[in-house]
């Protein structure tokens, strides 16, 4: 969907690992030897010359590739010292390859056997990969402890060894990485919050698996990342700003005005012809000089809005941030849900106001965009115990009521009507700053009034949002960084 990657389940790797195997035709060793290389390419980005490295290897084709990366590196003059944890008496067949080609292989074949690995600087973790099928114990259990317990940077090849690829895991023994390298596609576990502790990093490197194969796979769910690019038009030459719409921002209250100002800038920013302002009075003259490139209209009172302005001629509406919820304020969304017939982006207190009035989720406008973060979401929702439960209702959500939502986490994950995930791979945690997500309503609104469609404007609006929050961190670094740094370095291309 729109030339993005889809996310595959462990079982649907395998199918496109055999499948790669006999139609490119590639021999499985051969495979696990361009896998190998690549993970060994991507942790060569950084000097490893000086380090002590541990390899822990498994009996399976995870273990297979620890024991072929151990050999890479070494043929790099890079001291990696592998380690073959036996917990099985028959090494896979390509795993035994792999342990015939080392000429020495330290193998541990019990519990008590379990070298301390505080000495090491790296640990390479390739017990068990996406071939886990239950939860880590004993022996095994022993060793991923082990790892935890060094003290040593790890990084894991494919995936955390304990940690399961499709579901959440609630197991205790999982090894905490600091990077993750991952053969093709990241792993749906990547994108639980839960599973934070156990991967600090993930990249992803390609291994020449069938692409066409891995599309065609039944997936709803797919990574957000620069691919999402495509999507954007460029501007034509002959055009006026009459060609690119005109916005409304409905938002701000007394005290509140900075979050107008910060949605209204970067909707004009996202390329919007002209953008208009809807505000308490109390607004006006702060709009005026903080934003002169936007048009300002004023509610009848003074520190909050109580009506809507007429709606006609405007091609997209956000509506939301610092709204506040005033009891007199309240019914503008109702309100609106009635009068409007153009795209809507609903954030900040306008779902605080639909989760007070959940009679008022039954009205929301078809195709409209909702941008909560995870406590609005559960305030509209209910609670949900994991992730993988919240994602679920964010699907079912987005069916029910025919419309986007864009839930905002550390990867922001988006549902379209037709029951589709899209998970985003920019922006980092210096964007949990206040008014951040007032600036992705304005992106998003902005979109909109350029005529793209919602599911359109939502992608296209959180990858470059998360973008440009990660140049502003390059820039500031990701504790100084402010929202309005945000719109400072948004650059949609
Ligand atoms: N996909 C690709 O294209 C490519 C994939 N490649 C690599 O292959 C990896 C997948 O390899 P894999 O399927 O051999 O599984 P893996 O994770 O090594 O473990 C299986 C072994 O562990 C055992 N076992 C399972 N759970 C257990 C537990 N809790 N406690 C104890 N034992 C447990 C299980 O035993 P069983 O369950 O059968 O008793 C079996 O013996 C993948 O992550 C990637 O690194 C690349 O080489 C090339 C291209
Ligand atoms: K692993």
């Amino acid at each position: 969907m729109f030339g993005l990657r889809k996310i595959i389940s462990a079982k649907q790797t395998r199918l496109a690992d055999a499948y790669t195997i006999e139609n490119e035709p590639v021999s499985s060793i051969d495979l696990m030897e361009r896998a190998s290389t690549a993970f060994v390419n991507e942790i060569l980005q950084e000097d490893l010359s000086n380090k002590k490295i541990a390899v822990v290897c498994g009996v399976g084709n995870n273990g297979g590739d620890g024991l072929a990366v151990a050999r890479i590196l070494q043929s790099h003059n890079i001291e990696a010292q592998p380690f073959l944890i036996q917990f099985k008496d028959k090494l896979s067949d390509d795993c035994q390859i792999n342990f015939n080609r080392l000429e020495q292989v330290t193998v541990i074949s019990s519990e008590k056997e379990i070298p301390d690995l505080s000495s090491f600087d790296l640990i390479i973790d390739a017990l068990l990969g996406t071939g886990l099928q239950r939860e880590a114990e004993g022996f095994v259990a022993q060793t991923i402890n082990a790892i935890n317990a060094s003290g040593a940077t790890v990084y894991a090849i494919d995936i955390p060894s304990g940690l399961f690829c499709d579901e959440i895991t609630n197991a205790s023994s999982v090894v905490q990485s600091d990077l993750v390298v991952s053969f093709q596609r990241p792993k749906k576990a990547f994108f639980f919050p839960e599973n934070n502790a156990y991967i600090q990093q993930w990249r992803v490197v390609d291994i020449g698996l069938d692409e066409k194969f891995i599309q065609q796979q039944e997936s709803h769910q797919y990574v957000l990342d620069e691919k999402v690019s495509l999507l954007v038009k460029s501007r034509k030459r002959y055009s006026h700003k009459g060609s690119y719409g005109h916005a409304l921002m409905i938002s701000g209250a007394y005290g509140m005005m900075g979050a107008a100002v910060l949605t209204s800038e970067a909707c004009l920013r996202s390329g919007a012809g002209l953008v208009s302002s809807y505000v308490p009075k109390c607004g006006y003259e702060i709009l005026q000089t903080s934003l002169p490139e936007a048009m300002c209209l004023t509610d009848t009172q003074y520190e909050h809005i109580t009506s809507l302005p007429e709606l006609e001629k405007y091609n997209a509406i956000g509506i939301g941030p610092g709204l506040g919820t005033n009891p007199d304020t309240i019914h503008v969304v109702s309100e609106l849900f009635e009068r409007i017939n153009v795209p809507v982006v609903l954030d900040a207190d306008a779902l605080n106001i639909l989760s007070t009035k959940l009679e008022l989720i039954a009205e929301i406008p078809k195709n409209a965009i909702l941008t909560p973060h995870i406590k609005e979401f559960d305030r509209m929702v209910g609670f949900s115990v994991n992730a993988q439960e919240r994602f679920q209702k964010q699907q079912q959500f987005s069916k029910e009521h025919q419309c986007i939502v864009v839930l905002k986490d550390a990867h922001t994950s988006i549902s379209d009507a037709q029951g589709n995930l899209f998970f985003n791979t920019s922006g980092n945690p210096g964007m949990a700053t206040g008014g951040s997500g007032d600036v992705l309503t304005g992106i998003i609104t902005g979109l909109l009034a350029q005529s793209y469609s919602p599911i359109e404007a939502a992608l296209i609006g959180v990858y470059h949002h998360g973008l440009a929050g990660d140049v502003a961190a390059w820039q500031k670094g990701q504790y100084s960084m402010i929202a309005s740094d945000i719109i400072n370095n948004l650059r949609i291309a």
